[in-house]
């Protein structure tokens, strides 16, 4: 309990160690021996230098002998932030990698996205990908369902379950030529997403949210785009889409809308390029176009995996960065095949570096640069930041303890490494035998990764007993 004069919120927990985030002046903050307490809201009540602890533990009204102590090769980080991923699609992620965008649409895309009228096949999908990600440590996930309203609202209600933040959005198309059966008549797309809308918000969850999702400009009638657009204006809520993403698509958006300036504008005059706006992809957007999404506040998602996959093209992160247009990172599964956001974070280095291949004087993105786009650009991406991102006392305690050196894990550290070395080792080798503890404010998610803990614990007793054997002898 805090004492009389200090704070009203109650702690709920304090961890001891080193932790690392970014920040709007930095992409790389490192907190050494600072201890952070979490209250019973899921807050992050305070953060400070464990020499305080004394007086933090006065303040806060917690008992210095119940803090949690961090090993040697372990740090907390922001939890992920995955800005564009579509669920259903988890289905077959890892496959059919082997054609452009629009054939890849029709061929597989559509097809396997029809089959979620099944409310059965649904739920053991959307269980598997929200697990999954969370054991990747995707804290907030921004999805994309599938045109079906009911199913969209289980996968926002499996979110809930599993204790991950969410934006989930019911899939609008009025438009598909290829595939006759997978779209909705332009009455049925609005009412679906009004009906999506009331009765996700009428169940109050309180980390899961609609988010307005026309699915692109070749999906959707101009009409279908602009009722949207006021849809999302009249409650308040987010907008999510795709953009220049392919050459092939971009041509046919210009023979489609041929009375508009570029694709941002086919968006814009629609009303759907708003601060709580984000696209995924814009490979091909133009430095005007840029200037559009800074100017409106909407924001992209940077998809590496899929833009490679699918011979999409390349983004230049560093011209989206100078035109200071809000940038977070995402699997777009199942263009991109994998649903963890290391391999995003790896993909994004990479991509950066072929871009320096072509051009010496581009300017390669560092890894620090990468961590901050995976965390707290995401977060600003899907104007969420003022509840997750980063450290800062006030926000939820999005976190991954992360362990470096876990047992059975990817990697082997010969010395003590200084943390900022742990991360980038973490970053580029660890995966979820790394992430030892996942926290979506301040809650474990149902699904973490609690036999990690259990399988290090035995690690330190056999290396106890080991030592015992070996002074023995
Ligand atoms: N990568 C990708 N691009 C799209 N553009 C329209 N729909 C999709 C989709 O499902 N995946
Ligand atoms: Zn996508």
């Amino acid at each position: 309990m805090a004492n009389s004069n200090g704070p009203t919120t109650e702690i709920n927990y304090v961890y001891r160690g080193t932790f690392i985030h970014s920040t709007q002046q930095t992409p790389l903050q490192i907190l050494e021996d600072e201890v952070l307490g979490v209250d019973t809201d899921g807050k992050i009540a305070f953060i400070g230098k464990a020499a305080e602890l004394d007086s933090l533990s006065q303040t806060f009204g917690f008992s210095p002998s119940e803090v949690i102590q961090l090993a040697q090769h372990e740090f907390f980080m922001p939890g992920l932030v995955d800005t564009h991923i579509h669920a259903p699609q988890y289905s077959y992620a890892g496959t059919a990698l082997d054609m452009p965008l629009l054939e890849w649409l029709n061929k597989y895309t559509f097809p396997v996205e029809s089959r979620f009228k099944d409310l059965e096949f649904a739920q053991q999908v959307y269980s598997q990908v929200v697990k999954r990600t969370l054991r990747n440590g995707t804290t907030t996930a921004c999805y994309f369902a599938t045109i079906h309203t009911d199913a969209s609202l289980l996968l926002a209600q499996i979110a809930n379950d599993f204790g991950q933040r969410a934006l989930v959005g019911k899939v609008c198309m009025d438009r598909n030529n290829s595939v006759k059966h997978y779209k909705e008549t332009n009455q049925e797309s609005q009412d679906e997403t009004c009906r999506f809308i009331a009765e996700l918000l009428n169940k109050k969850y309180p980390l899961v949210r609609p988010v307005v999702t026309p699915r692109f400009a070749l999906s959707c009638t101009g009409a279908l785009m602009g009722q949207l657009g006021a849809i999302a204006k009249n409650n308040n809520l987010h907008i999510q889409s795709h953009i220049s993403e392919n050459v092939e698509e971009v041509k046919l958006v210009k023979e489609l809308f041929p009375e508009y300036k570029s694709y941002t504008d086919v968006y814009h005059k629609h009303n759907l390029l708003t601060d709580k706006t984000v696209m995924a992809h814009g490979c091909y957007l133009s430095d005007e176009e840029l200037a559009l999404f800074r100017q409106t506040g909407a924001s992209l998602s940077h998809c590496p995996n899929s833009n490679i996959s699918l011979c999409s093209g390349m983004l230049n992160v560093r011209n989206v960065l100078k035109h200071n247009v809000k940038l977070g990172l995402g699997t777009d599964v199942a263009g991109g095949y994998s649903a963890s956001m290391l391999d995003a974070v790896r993909r994004t280095l990479d991509t950066s570096k072929v871009l320096t291949i072509q051009d010496p004087e581009y300017d390669t993105l560092t890894f620090e640069e990468v961590f901050r786009l995976a965390t707290l650009g995401g977060s600003q991406a899907l104007s969420l930041d003022d509840r997750t991102g980063n450290f800062e006392v006030g926000k939820d305690f999005d976190a991954l303890r992360v362990n470096v050196a876990a047992a059975d894990g990817p990697i082997d550290l010969i010395k003590i490494e200084e943390p900022k070395i742990i991360l980038e080792k973490f970053l580029n080798l660890g995966d979820d035998r790394n992430i030892v503890e996942v926290f979506v404010a301040g809650r474990k998610p149902v699904n973490g990764p609690s036999t990690a803990f259990l399988r290090d614990y035995l690690h330190h007793l056999r290396q106890t007993a080991e030592k015992l054997r070996e002074q023995k002898k």
